[in-house]
């Protein structure tokens, strides 16, 4: 039996609704993210993605609707050491060392003794553990991020568009590490508006304006509208949706 069987959904939502800046920007969203895979959100900028992290990481306000996040309300303070969650802004200082941040966050965090040595070696940072974060290169600091992210061994890790701006081969290499702490029994949910990312989820959740348009693995998705890829499935359920708003 899997480590997830029979577990709490990692995400569930029923009629989510969040208002920002006066105006509704998640609408009566329905969506289930099983435990234990890798569930990939896509959408166009503007789509909701963030908003929709946010909420479950419990730091959006303005929600309502249901919403619960490894079986409890999402914003309960027993989550908040089950969940790792990594914004698109960096969230290390460029004036301290790497091993540096990750002590302060671990402090910050109460994580365990021995998590920072766990973290850099999971993202393959150990050679820059010295290194001031403001010499490392773009792909390497947002790494250091996501070390943040990892710290306290996560049950739901949230990323939102950790790969933007990386080169191909340091997006392969956080996709195989994503899918190792799927190995390890971490449930993730990745934002990306990158489509060819689809094929190294396990399942994909596609929005547009504040609400799921589709939601299934990249298999059942091509076969329901007969595209080739993710990108094609989701310009054939966009265009579908609109027929039907039409009539
Ligand atoms: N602080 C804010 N105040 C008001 N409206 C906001 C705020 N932040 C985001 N929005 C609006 O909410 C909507 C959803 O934004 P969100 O950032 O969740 O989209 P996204 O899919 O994550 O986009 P991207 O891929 O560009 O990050 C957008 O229309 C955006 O303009």
């Amino acid at each position: 039996m899997g480590k997830n069987e029979g577990a709490a959904p990692a995400v569930r939502a029923r009629g989510l609704r969040v208002v920002r800046g006066g105006r509704v920007v998640v609408d009566g969203l329905d969506l289930t993210v099983p435990a234990g895979q890798v569930v990939g959100l896509l959408g166009p900028s503007g789509s909701g993605k963030t908003t929709l992290m946010r909420a479950v990481v419990g730091v959006q306000t303005h929600v309502t609707g249901e919403l619960d996040v490894l079986g409890l309300p999402a914003g309960s303070p027993d989550l908040r050491r089950r969940l790792g969650y990594m914004t698109q802004a960096p969230s290390v200082y460029a004036d301290l060392t790497v091993t540096e941040n990750l002590r302060y966050a671990a402090t910050l965090q109460g994580a365990p003794r021995g998590s920072v040595e766990r973290v850099l070696a999971e993202v393959d940072l150990a050679p820059h553990a010295r290194d001031l974060v403001a010499t490392l290169s773009g792909g390497e600091r947002s790494r250091v991020s996501l070390a943040v992210a990892l710290l306290g061994a996560p049950d739901l890790l949230v990323l939102d568009e950790p790969t933007v701006g990386l080169d191909p081969a340091l997006r392969r290499s956080l996709w195989d590490l994503f899918a190792r702490l799927r190995d390890d029994g971490c449930s993730l949910l990745v934002s990306s508006h990158v489509m060819d990312e689809a094929a190294r989820c396990d399942r994909l959740v596609l929005m547009r304006d504040g609400a799921v348009l589709a939601d299934g693995t990249l298999a059942e998705l091509r076969a329901r509208t007969g595209a080739d890829d993710a990108e094609g499935a989701f310009l054939a359920l966009v265009d579908a949706a609109d027929a039907a708003g039409a009539t």
